[in-house]
């Protein structure tokens, strides 16, 4: 049995790496934190804030920015400005489960008032009640709907809360609006016009970091993070005593700096960059290889971090991203997981929706499942690009009928071969036989 040990041969401050730390900046965001900044910026002058909608893939840090956005504006409200009387609310749709405009009203009622959850009234009673709460509060109310694409069809308040002053739900001296986060890219693409419409004053895209980025946030993570890891501007240091490789930027200035480390090889910070850049250049998930690579090295009494851990680490991630969404899934997004898995086995993606199906018919016959129709099936195929399971890309314009999708495997075909072997009602699967042509099944 390992015993348990209160210190660490590798970690200063291990909680630097987890979801919840809030770094002090975001420098690769400074463009994205420019546009929030116009969009809030009304609200400093009184009229209430734009609605905005923040999107992205995973990772690109859509929350960080938006809640660094509103502490600023807070800060303003509070030591700068007469006039600004700002209250902020942020809720997560996602993690409340909160798929109708009934649920997510009243959360926003929840958040303002610190009353319990409203339940058994109708659904304009607790529209009525989130309008009376912002006019008891006064002022501009911003409110952030993180993941907001859980709300699915019943997607009323979408319209309603941003256009509340427009239709009187709210008194003249009330500015509501909202920021609306969402990875859901093919959502946004088919919200109706009349909620586009009203929800989108602005939006602001967050593409996929780079490599360097990723370096970037991840050096200025380590500092903390590890022993014996330190940033040295470059003038105070002796030419002839680093490695070039070791000379590094941790912003946009062009101030250089040694990155001097006791505990990283210096091949670690440029290979998890590398890899999560491969994928969708996701920052959590990148962080998330480093903190365990470095666990899997203090497990090991080893005195410092090395590919090898790293690419532990990175199997490791990916199996438990994969068993962890197939224990929630359903077997009809399991079946879309396993007709995926096939086309990658194959070497047939990216590949569209419509082709996937079919090797999804050819699966539900084999074990004997109900078959969806296509729309339900591409809804799966999204959930999977959603869970960083399967990576979703529109394809390149030109087709016939709007813009496709097209998706391939995120995570490392073999681990995803491996957890679908394991899933009860599909072990008896041979993925490698099945053909990826239902037209020669
Ligand atoms: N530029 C950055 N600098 C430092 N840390 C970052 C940066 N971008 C993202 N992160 C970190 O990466 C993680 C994910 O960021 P965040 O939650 O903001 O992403 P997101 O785009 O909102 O993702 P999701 O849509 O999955 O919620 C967080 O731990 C965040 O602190």
């Amino acid at each position: 049995m390992t015993d348990f040990s209160s210190s660490s041969n590798i970690f200063e401050q291990e909680a630097v790496l987890r979801e919840d730390y809030r770094p002090d900046e975001l420098p690769e965001r400074t463009d994205e934190m420019e546009d929030l900044h116009m969009s809030l910026a009304p609200a400093a002058r009184g009229v209430g804030a734009n609605n905005v909608f923040l999107h992205g893939k995973a990772g690109q840090g859509k929350t960080a920015a938006a809640k660094a956005k509103l502490a600023e504006l807070q800060h303003h409200a509070e030591n700068e400005s007469d006039h600004l009387d700002l209250t902020t609310c942020y809720v997560s749709c996602e993690s409340h489960d909160l798929s109708t405009t009934y649920k997510m009203a009243s959360r926003i009622y929840v958040e303002l008032t610190g009353e319990s959850r409203p339940t058994g009234h109708a659904t304009d009673v607790v529209m009525d009640m989130m309008f009376d709460a912002m006019n008891d509060i006064g002022g501009t109310v911003i409110i952030v709907l993180d993941e907001i694409d859980t709300i699915g069809d019943d997607d009323r308040i979408l319209y309603s809360l941003p256009r509340a002053r427009a239709q009187d739900y709210v008194e003249d001296h009330v500015f509501p609006s909202i920021i609306g986060i969402s990875n859901d890219l093919q959502w946004r693409d088919n919200l109706s016009p009349k909620v586009k419409s009203s929800l989108y004053d602005d939006s602001v895209l967050f593409s996929p970091y780079d490599a360097e980025q990723l370096q970037q946030i991840l050096r200025r993570r380590a500092v903390k993070a590890f022993r014996d890891t330190e940033f040295i501007p470059i003038e105070e240091v002796n030419a002839d005593s680093h490695r070039d490789d070791n000379i590094v930027t941790i912003d946009n200035s062009d101030q250089e700096y040694l990155f001097k480390t006791g505990v990283l090889d210096t091949d670690v910070i440029p290979l998890i960059a590398a890899l999560s850049a491969q994928d969708t250049g996701d920052a959590r998930q990148a962080i998330k290889y480093l903190r365990k690579a470095g666990e899997l090295a203090d497990k090991n009494n080893d005195s410092t971090v090395t590919e090898y851990h790293v690419r532990q680490a990175q199997a490791l991630v990916e199996r438990e991203a994969v068993v962890e969404a197939m224990r929630e899934m359903t077997t009809q997004a399991h079946l879309a997981l396993a007709a995926l898995t096939t086309l990658e086995l194959s070497d047939d993606t990216p590949v569209r929706a419509n082709p996937t199906y079919g090797v999804y018919q050819n699966i539900a016959d084999i074990i004997g499942a109900d078959k969806l129709g296509q729309r339900r099936f591409k809804d799966h195929l999204r959930e999977l690009d959603m869970q960083g399971i399967a990576d979703g890309k529109k394809a390149t314009a030109g087709s016939i009928g709007g813009p496709a999708w097209e998706y391939q495997l995120q995570v490392n075909t073999e681990i995803a071969v491996e957890v679908i072997e394991d899933t009860p009602r599909l072990e008896e699967l041979d993925l490698g036989t099945i053909s990826p042509n239902r037209a020669n099944r």
